[in-house]
């Protein structure tokens, strides 16, 4: 059974996250995990004017670009994002709005989906960016999983970890974390969508 993670980034935060997710989903037998970006839309020398975001960025470019067939390739498709202004990354949504033909065809339907993201501060998109990456992946047909309560450290988390899916809180530098237990919220939701993904489709 196959497992798709799609994310952006920029301090790195998302990519620590994303990381966490595909060790979980990696644990599960029979899982295989793609780790994939999206198109960086800045130009160099922006990214190149912030050295935190550049060295993050280095790192991030060495991923493999997805595209449409590996979102037909997955039975479970999750994505990640920094929060930008309560929401996903520009080019996360660029990504989602060019899966017009496989909506169309209802590619994607049945397939399990979850969402994971990153924001500086508690209460600044936390929880608008999990769920309005939700969205289009309700459009899209998929089956959404989020992260129950019984995980430890859930219910009483004071940084990032929701039900609606992991998060970290990364400060006002977007220096901080995430931190071990953000982590394993992480790594607990990618087990959780690959053992999901693995009752629906796994036949072997
Ligand atoms: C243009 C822009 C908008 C942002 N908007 C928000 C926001 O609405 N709420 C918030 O808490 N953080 C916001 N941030 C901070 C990032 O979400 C935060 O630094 C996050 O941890 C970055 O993730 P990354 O390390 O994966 O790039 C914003 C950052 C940028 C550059």
């Amino acid at each position: 059974m196959n497992v798709l993670i799609i994310f952006d980034t920029r301090y790195g935060n998302t990519m620590k996250l994303a990381k966490a997710v595909a060790e979980g989903a990696s644990g599960v037998k029979n899982a295989y995990v793609r780790l994939m970006r999206v198109e960086i839309i800045e130009p160099e020398e922006i990214i190149n004017k912030n050295d935190r975001w550049k060295a993050a960025v280095e790192e991030y470019k060495t991923l493999p670009l997805a595209g449409k067939d590996d979102l037909r390739w997955a039975h479970a498709i999750v994505l990640g994002s920094p929060t930008r202004f309560g929401n996903m990354t520009a080019p996360l949504k660029m990504f989602i709005d060019r899966t017009s033909s496989l909506w169309l065809n209802g590619e994607l339907e049945g397939k399990v989906g979850g969402v994971f993201c990153s924001t500086s501060s508690m209460h600044g998109g936390n929880e608008t960016t999990l769920l309005a990456m939700m969205l289009p992946l309700f459009h899209h047909g998929l089956i959404i999983a989020g992260l129950p309560y019984t995980t430890p450290g859930l219910a009483t988390t004071g940084r990032g970890g929701t039900p609606y899916g992991p998060t970290s809180v990364s400060g006002p530098m977007s220096d901080q974390g995430p931190t071990g237990e953000e982590l394993s919220f992480a790594r607990s939701f990618g087990y959780r969508i690959a053992t999901i993904a693995g009752k629906l489709f796994d036949r072997g």
